[in-house]
């Protein structure tokens, strides 16, 4: 069928959300890694669905003028150039619960991963090290554990690890001071100075980017452990290497990066990273329902008349 609709589908989206998709629109796949690909199939899309890894800014939308709608299949929207795509008339739509108990459940992993040095443990033995007393880890039971950024999934991070016997206590200065559950609300420098593992649910925002700086590691316990299943760029990865390298902190466990991808840094060097390529969100269920969510949207837009066109 001619002059249906294209959809172009730059990042890896699951089966069962491209199979929603159906046969009224014209599916076109590109990497949307690939700058030049990407900038030559969006010229003749109506929609286009990315996850975290295309970057959707005005180079793109300039070079996109069909397109009605956005869908980015999962949380975080700062790979899109929001306010620039509302300017055109252009639809952002994301799956904003698609994936937070996978990023919640990932996170509980890398917590209990850097407790007990799972990584190094293990590639040590697999190079025929037997090394159990260099890996004795610490218990979380009775341990603080310090969440920044209290929404959805730092909320989900809280429940499980409570289950472990943490204590919680959390940062969160849009809440207005008043926490779900009765979670102790503290400043941050407060947060930073009595957790024992520190985690960070934050978007990146202008208002979040380098949050945990230099400053921030050296007000930590030489104890602390770090995880950031958030975004890259929230954590200063330098001011971070140095205090791990220093022993300023105890260990940390990484998902996201400034860069990504990102197949080499001095961090991947050290045996008490933990580092993971960006998986919090990489489950089959959270893959299917961030997907479907968006196909759904990503269709209303495209075949919906918008209300008021109706008479027209
Ligand atoms: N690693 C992954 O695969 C993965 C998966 C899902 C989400 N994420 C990231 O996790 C982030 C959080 O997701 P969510 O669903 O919990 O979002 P959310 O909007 O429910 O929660 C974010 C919380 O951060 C708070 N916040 C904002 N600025 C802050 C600041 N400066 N200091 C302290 N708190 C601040 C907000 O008030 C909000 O409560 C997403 O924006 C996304 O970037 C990563
Ligand atoms: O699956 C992905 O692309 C990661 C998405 C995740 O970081 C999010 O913000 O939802």
């Amino acid at each position: 069928m001619n002059n249906r609709p294209v959809v172009l589908v730059a990042d890896p989206l699951s089966p069962v959300a491209l199979a929603l998709l159906g046969s009224d629109v014209d599916v076109r796949h590109c990497d949307g890694t690939n700058r030049p690909a990407l900038l030559a199939a969006v010229e003749s899309a109506d929609a286009l669905l990315v996850r975290s890894a295309t970057r959707v800014d005005a180079e793109v939308l300039d070079a996109a003028p069909r397109l009605k709608v956005i869908g980015r299949a999962g949380v975080g929207l700062d790979n899109v150039d929001v306010q620039n795509a509302a300017l055109r008339g252009i639809a952002v739509v994301n799956a904003p619960t698609a994936n937070v108990v996978s990023a919640a459940e990932m996170t509980c992993a890398l917590i209990l991963a850097s407790a007990r040095h799972l990584l190094p443990a293990g590639t040590a033995l697999r190079q025929g090290r037997w090394e159990r007393s260099r890996y004795t880890g610490v218990e979380l039971s009775g341990k603080t554990l310090g969440v920044i950024g209290f929404g959805r999934i730092g909320t989900l991070v809280a429940e499980r690890m409570a289950a472990f016997g943490m204590d919680i206590v959390a940062h969160d200065p849009h809440l207005g001071g008043v926490s779900p559950d009765g979670v102790g609300l503290l400043p941050l420098e407060e947060l930073l100075r009595r957790a024992d593992v520190i985690t960070i649910h934050l978007p990146r925002t202008a208002e979040t980017i380098g949050l945990i700086g230099r400053a921030e590691l050296a007000a930590m316990k030489p104890t602390a452990l770090l995880v950031n299943v958030a975004r890259g760029g929230i954590v200063d990865e330098q001011a971070l290497h140095d205090a791990l390298v220093s022993g300023r902190i105890a260990g940390a466990a990484l998902d996201v990066y400034g860069q990504e991808p990102c197949t080499g840094s001095p961090l991947f060097e050290l045996d008490n990273v933990t580092p993971t390529p960006h998986l919090g969100a990489s489950t089959s269920e959270a893959q299917d329902r961030a997907g479907v969510t968006v196909v759904e949207a990503a269709l209303k837009a495209l075949f919906e008349q918008p209300a008021g066109s109706l008479a027209a």
